[in-house]
């Protein structure tokens, strides 16, 4: 098994580039479905398992894909197959994202149903009720989900019930292909909406108001490959502005893109964080006393839930009373034990985390109950006193490239081993001191 091992104490230092956003590659890469001419060069693309995960899915549905040097090449000019199967959609629920291109191109799409996970339920049912809008005919069964339509799929309009990332990109991707327009009310309005839109813009899409409420798409007859640059990754952005608060640093993160921060940004400032507009990027300043403050999670414009437990770490060692309510995800508190198991004074109540701070954090062995809970459970483990361990870490691998490799960069004392050889790392580590 491997693991994480840091040692806490020490402020980090120094400059740390941030990758291209996990949340925007997975639905573009599964938008390439759309162009049935051409290739698709997509470029900054980070190097995650949830990246090689979809792009296994897209050569299982009979796509050329070659992922080298941040970049992936598509060829999805071939006929395509209609099905993705469990053992894809268990490892990773972003597969879903495939469905919307697939019925727009193939008129069928068969999908493992996704299931529960970590962090909650997480149903499908306004992505199906948009292709149900736009003449598609959905049935589930035999724990697969089935959409298929006679002809072509017809523009609607749709009204979510909540602003679901994933349903708003699903059926934006099906809408650039159907007959007519497709106004979706009540869309989401992450970064990552609007680089898909611009994505399938650039292979001969229609989308306009992507990152406003309402957005429309008039359907266009076909989509051609092209060359498209990721944003930048703000929640990854977003932990390493933790990691430089939380030990009272001063780092510099290339690459971050400042308007995609401010809630993040809002809420350091609140505790007493400096950050700096650089033209390189965001510069973190940690103070030597966090103030406490509350935060409750929302859609964007609000404050991401990606960033909820990384927070959280912070927060245990602010001064004060602060709590943390989770809206967007029914359970995604299961960091808090293992915050306990470092010796936070936190508790649950109902939707909310109140925590005492600031707390006298101590190392223990602790596991990422999900990929944003082990990067909170390293930031934590940063000042806390002795080792933390931190295992389970494919949930981490799904979202971070090289996470502690860019720590120690940084300046913390961080390793991560397999099992047989921990106890040289502590030795080694030692000797470091
Ligand atoms: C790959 C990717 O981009 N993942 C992000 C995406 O997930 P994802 O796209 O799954 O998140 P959604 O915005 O769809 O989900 C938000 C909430 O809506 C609920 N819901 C969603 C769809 C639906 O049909 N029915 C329903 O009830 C979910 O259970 C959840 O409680 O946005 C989330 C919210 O910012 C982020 O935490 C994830 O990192
Ligand atoms: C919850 C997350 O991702 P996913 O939707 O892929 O599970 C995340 O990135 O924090």
């Amino acid at each position: 098994m491997e693991k994480i091992i840091v040692r806490g104490g020490g402020r980090l230092n120094g400059t740390v580039r941030v990758e291209g956003a996990k949340n925007a590659v997975l639905p573009i890469l599964a938008a390439t479905l759309l162009a049935s001419d051409g290739k698709n060069i997509i470029s900054d693309v980070p190097a995650l398992s949830d990246v090689y995960t979809i792009n296994e899915v897209l050569r299982h549905l009979n796509a050329d894909v070659v992922f080298a040097d941040g970049q992936v090449i598509i060829d999805a000019s071939k006929e395509l197959n209609v099905e993705a199967p469990f053992e894809y959609v268990r490892k990773m629920r972003a597969s879903v994202q495939v469905m919307g291109p697939l019925l727009a191109r193939k008129g069928h799409a068969r999908i493992a149903l996704p299931g529960g996970c970590a962090i909650g339920s997480r149903p499908i049912d306004q992505h199906l009720k948009g292709f149900e809008a736009m003449g598609a005919k959905v049935k589930v069964g035999n724990g697969f989900v089935e959409a298929y339509v006679d002809g072509e799929l017809h523009g609607a309009k749709i009204y979510l019930d909540f602003p679901s990332v994933g349903a708003t990109e699903n059926i934006m991707s099906a809408a650039v292909l159907a007959n007519g327009t497709t106004i979706i009310e009540n869309a989401a309005k992450e970064p990552e909406i609007v680089d898909l839109a611009n994505f399938l813009n650039a292979m001969g899409g229609k989308v306009r108001g992507a990152g406003t409420g309402t957005i429309r798409i008039d359907g266009v007859s076909k989509l051609f490959g092209t060359h498209h640059h990721v944003i930048p990754d703000r929640i990854e952005a977003g932990t390493f502005m933790v990691a430089a608060a939380i030990t009272g640093g001063n780092v510099l993160i290339e690459n971050a893109v400042p308007e995609h921060l401010r809630p993040v940004t809002a809420k350091m400032q609140e505790m007493g964080v400096t950050i700096i507009e650089e033209k390189e990027g965001l510069r973190v300043i940690g103070p030597d006393r966090l103030k406490a403050v509350d935060i409750k999670t929302m859609p964007h414009p609000g404050f991401p839930t990606d960033m909820q437990a990384q927070m959280m770490a912070l927060l245990l060692k602010a001064e004060g009373t602060s709590m943390i309510t989770e809206t967007v995800f029914e359970n995604r508190f299961m960091h808090v034990e293992e915050f306990r198991r470092m010796n936070a004074d936190i508790k649950i109540e109902g939707r909310s985390v109140i925590m005492n701070g600031p707390c006298d954090l101590q190392g223990a062995e602790v596991a990422a109950t999900d990929l944003r809970a082990g990067a909170a459970l390293i930031l934590a483990g940063l000042v806390s006193d002795g080792y933390t361990r931190v295992t389970e870490l494919k949930h981490l691998d799904r979202g971070y490239v090289n996470f502690h490799g860019k720590l120690a960069a940084l300046g913390a004392d961080v390793e991560r081993v397999t099992e047989q050889n921990e106890e040289t790392a502590q030795t080694v580590s030692d000797l470091h001191a």
